[in-house]
């Protein structure tokens, strides 16, 4: 469930007078995703999203995300375009919050990505990162290895809840990750969160990737390793390695990678593992019971951890 936040008829129509897009035609609530309220939005100009931010997304940041969205889009990524109002801004408050209406992408998001789905998401990344090359601006990436320690010591011993000893197991694993973190590969804007449920498809086709909030200037081979982790394990948490080819594959179609990003593969797979599995852990125990967010269970990152930590090169990726 994600409407957080309800807009009536009058607050939407208000908010809607800033803008040149027509009068509302049909207007509900999205059940899906956990971040945000999201709203799809028909117009008699055409069908929109309206997202109002909620309490975890700091205002200040908005700019930086709507931008690179516009950035992304202006040169024909499929990724949703910010609308701006006819004074020209594109983000506006209503209902107590900060909204932005962004352009409707069709397509549906695949519940079982197959290899056929993660050639053309490889090259879709690529394209990502060599399209945000020139959006100048910088964006630490909070939840990027300076941030895994922090998270981690918030979860404290109530790791050890979750399963007996998980608190030690994983201190141990991120000092050996952090020791052999990467000290320079080629960076700029990742999405950091490309997920099976942030790329849309039609007819096979990449029709949309959706929600930058976790966007950063980063390490471009980290957000593979991103997608490894999401896209190449099985429902049984075999890593499965025709997938992740077909990633590396359609990646390089685009963007060829160097022999320190091929090399550094493991250890990124380790510390893209080690990211979700602490943000789900924390969730897991700070979310309490009966709240309206569905927790993710952050222990099938765990068994994609062990399973990076025992890789030692770029071909068992499939590389
Ligand atoms: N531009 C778009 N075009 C079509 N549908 C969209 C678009 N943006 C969002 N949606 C729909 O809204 C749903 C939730 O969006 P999103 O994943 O951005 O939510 P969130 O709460 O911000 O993030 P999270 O996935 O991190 O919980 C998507 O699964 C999709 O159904
Ligand atoms: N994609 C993330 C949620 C947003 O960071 C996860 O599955 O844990």
């Amino acid at each position: 469930m994600a409407v957080y936040t309800e807009v009536t008829d009058d607050a939407l129509a208000g908010f809607l007078e800033a803008y040149d897009i027509g009068r509302v035609v049909a207007f509900r609530g999205i059940a899906e995703g956990v971040e945000n309220s999201n709203y799809s939005l028909r117009t008699t100009a055409g069908d929109f999203i309206l997202t109002l931010y909620e309490k975890r997304v700091d205002p200040a940041e908005l700019p930086w995300f709507l931008g690179l969205m516009e950035h992304l889009a202006a040169k024909s990524l499929p990724c949703p375009l910010p609308v701006r109002a006819r004074d020209g801004r594109n983000l506006n408050p209503l209902a107590g919050r900060i909204a932005a209406i962004t352009t409707f992408l069709p397509g549906i998001w695949p519940r079982r990505p197959t290899a056929a789905h993660c050639a053309p998401l490889g090259a879709a990344l690529a394209r990502l990162h060599v399209a945000g090359a020139d959006y100048q601006a910088e964006r630490v990436n909070a939840l990027g290895p300076a941030g895994w320690r922090p998270l981690l010591e918030r979860c404290g011993d109530s790791a050890d809840r979750v399963e007996p000893g998980l608190g030690d197991a994983l201190a141990a694993s991120l000092d050996g990750i952090l020791d052999q973190w990467p000290q320079s590969l080629p960076r700029g804007q990742i999405h950091a969160d490309l997920f099976p449920d942030n790329v849309f498809f039609l007819d096979g086709a990449i029709s949309g990737l959706i929600d930058f909030y976790f966007a950063a200037t980063d390490f471009f081979a980290y957000d593979i390793a991103v997608c490894l982790n999401a896209w190449c394990f099985e429902a049984d948490l075999s890593f499965n390695i025709t997938k992740s080819h077909a990633l590396l594959r359609g990646y390089q179609s685009v963007r060829p990678l160097g022999a320190k990003e091929g090399a550094a593969l493991p250890v990124l797979s380790a510390g893209a593992a080690m990211r979700f599995l602490l943000t789900r852990l924390y969730d897991w125990i700070n979310t309490p019971d009966g709240a309206l967010v569905t927790r993710k269970d952050p222990m099938p990152y765990y068994r994609r951890l062990r399973f990076h930590t025992q890789t030692t090169s770029a071909t068992d990726y499939g590389l």
